[in-house]
């Protein structure tokens, strides 16, 4: 096939010409033995935008190869970390040079409005990269004393090696940005499989890497179906270390592939069934905002989303009127239309997924505040659905929807809204709203969640750490804290004076 395609994005006319093969060593080739390909869908209109390679498991061994010949040569130790952060930088520039054309091919193949993709997602992977371009040239070790007169250690913090980088289709630019940017600052090489639901981004993404100058093999990607790229690059003997966003399901995976290979090192970033506390003390016009942005934001595929409320019984009938109200004014449709502020949901599956959570809603019993009427049509749309009347046994109220979907319960006492918010398997996201300042305090404290949102929720920032607790992940992105996750310690024992006597 083609390793190119010409697209047109219909709203703007614009016409691109598209990466579709494989990227090893700076170019994008035809996969070594496969004819498979994979259709890019556009989610508003269900129609295919274009086909791109089906990588297979040669394909990935190529690609390890190609990053492990990198990291012994060009990468690794071989360079400084002033290039690292040189070249991070040049990447930077050229995704902000290319900001608007990348968001609207995101919108065409994810769906989210143009405008969020632009501002936040890209707005946010520039910033990601300058960041880790800024961390590149200090990545120190300690100098220890043992023994004033004879020895010291000291700390080399190395790079691991060769990163399998395993994404989703939710935040397709932003995702790699997190993955690829602490890898290649701490002298990484990379081979990277993006969603087979949202390909072209990170093919994009690739083409700029080549520009930027970063030497063949430091960044090589595999368009694959995650049952084959995926799962050979975790259970790859040649890879260091797998960084993974996604399912839990998928998560366990990946992890059980690493300990029956080399035991390489792994990071997950998984599900959520994040909760939001509302207490009667809270701004309740603040909360409902942050409320509605928590659940309904990328149209509830975040996973943090914050799908469980529990609001105290006081003013209850207050912020449920007024979070409905506001949850209405959501406008859910096309991305390339200026008023919109969520999209459809990624794909068919991803449809069907959310409506069946919406139907065993209904027939568990909940009642439905708002939403649960599917629109005609075409596109993957699910409008903002609030239920309350939840019980604790009820599917929405315990698994991941990845949707607009809010299930709302109330509590009386702090205690009780404690206990609610941590009867989950999950602990990634949590959040409270309260003037109370010791109450915030208590509660924070008591939440069992990797981040703690008060008075807001899900805003992340570059140099604060996320990840999760309980069955919600291992390991920390962003931050000084993801440099860990690419790093091996090394300690060098120095003796410059101690004679040993032997035998002992
Ligand atoms: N934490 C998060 O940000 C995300 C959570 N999810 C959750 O997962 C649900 C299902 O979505 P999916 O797309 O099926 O998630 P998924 O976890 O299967 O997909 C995420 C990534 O994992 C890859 N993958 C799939 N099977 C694999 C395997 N055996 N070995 C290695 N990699 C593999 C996929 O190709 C994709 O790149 C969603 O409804 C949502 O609840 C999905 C995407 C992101
Ligand atoms: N919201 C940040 C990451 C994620 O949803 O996958």
């Amino acid at each position: 096939m083609s390793l190119t395609a010409r697209i047109t994005i219909p709203a703007t006319n614009r016409e691109l010409e598209i990466p579709t093969g494989i990227f090893i060593n700076n170019e994008f080739v035809p996969s070594a033995d496969s004819n498979e390909v994979i259709d890019a869908i556009n989610p508003a209109t269900e129609e295919v935008i274009c086909s791109v390679v089906a990588g297979s498991e040669k394909d990935i061994d190529i690609a390890v190869a190609a990053a492990r010949k990198a990291f012994n040569t060009t990468w690794g130790k071989n360079v400084t970390g002033f290039e690292r952060s040189r070249l991070l930088n040049k990447l930077a520039d050229l995704i902000e040079r290319d900001q608007q054309v990348l968001a609207e091919v995101e919108t065409l193949n994810n769906g989210k409005p143009v405008k969020i993709a632009r501002d936040f997602d890209i707005g946010d992977t520039i910033q990601c990269l300058r960041y880790y371009a800024g961390w590149a040239d200090k990545i120190l070790g300690q100098t220890i004393e043992v023994d004033n007169k004879t020895k010291l250690a000291f700390t080399r913090h190395e790079p691991i090696g060769v990163c399998g980088q395993i994404i989703p289709w939710n935040y397709p630019i932003n995702m790699w940005a997190w993955k690829v940017a602490p890898a290649l600052a701490c002298g990484c090489t990379i081979v990277m499989k993006p969603s087979e639901l949202t390909p072209l981004t990170a093919l994009m993404l690739s083409k700029l890497v080549a520009e930027a100058g970063f030497p063949p093999g430091v960044l090589n990607t595999v368009n694959s179906l995650g049952p084959v790229g995926g799962a050979a690059l975790s259970a790859h003997r040649n890879v260091d270390k797998v960084a993974f966003t996604g399912s839990t399901v998928t998560g366990r995976k990946i992890m059980e592939a690493a300990a029956k290979s080399n035991l390489k090192k792994v990071s997950l970033e998984l599900g959520g069934k994040s909760p939001h506390l509302v207490f009667e003390s809270a701004d309740l016009d603040q909360a409902a905002n942050w409320v509605c942005l928590g659940v309904l934001y990328n149209t509830g595929q975040d996973c943090t989303a914050g799908s469980r409320l529990y609001v105290q019984d006081t003013i209850y009938d207050k912020f449920i009127s007024l979070l409905v109200t506001k949850a209405k004014e959501l406008v859910i449709g096309d991305g390339f239309d200026e008023k919109t502020g969520g999209g459809p949901v990624v794909s068919k599956a991803q449809y069907d997924r959310v409506w069946g959570y919406i139907e065993s809603g209904k027939s568990e019993g909940a009642k439905l505040a708002l939403g649960g009427q599917k629109r005609p049509g075409k596109g993957y749309y699910v409008d903002p659905t609030v239920f309350t009347n939840i019980t604790s046994d009820m599917k929405i109220v315990k698994e991941e929807i990845f949707g607009p979907v809010l299930s709302v319960g109330r509590f009386k006492t702090e205690e009780e809204a404690i206990a609610l918010a941590n009867d989950t398997t999950y602990g990634l996201g949590a959040g409270l709203h309260s003037n109370d300042a010791n109450q915030c305090m208590r509660v924070s404290s008591a939440l069992e969640a990797g981040t703690v949102w008060v008075n807001q929720y899900n805003l992340v920032n570059n140099n604060v750490p996320f990840g999760g607790k309980k069955q919600s992940g291992i390991g920390r992105e962003l931050g000084s804290y993801a440099l860990e996750e690419y790093t091996s310690v090394k300690a060098v024992h120095w003796n410059f004076g101690d004679r040993l006597d032997w035998p002992l």
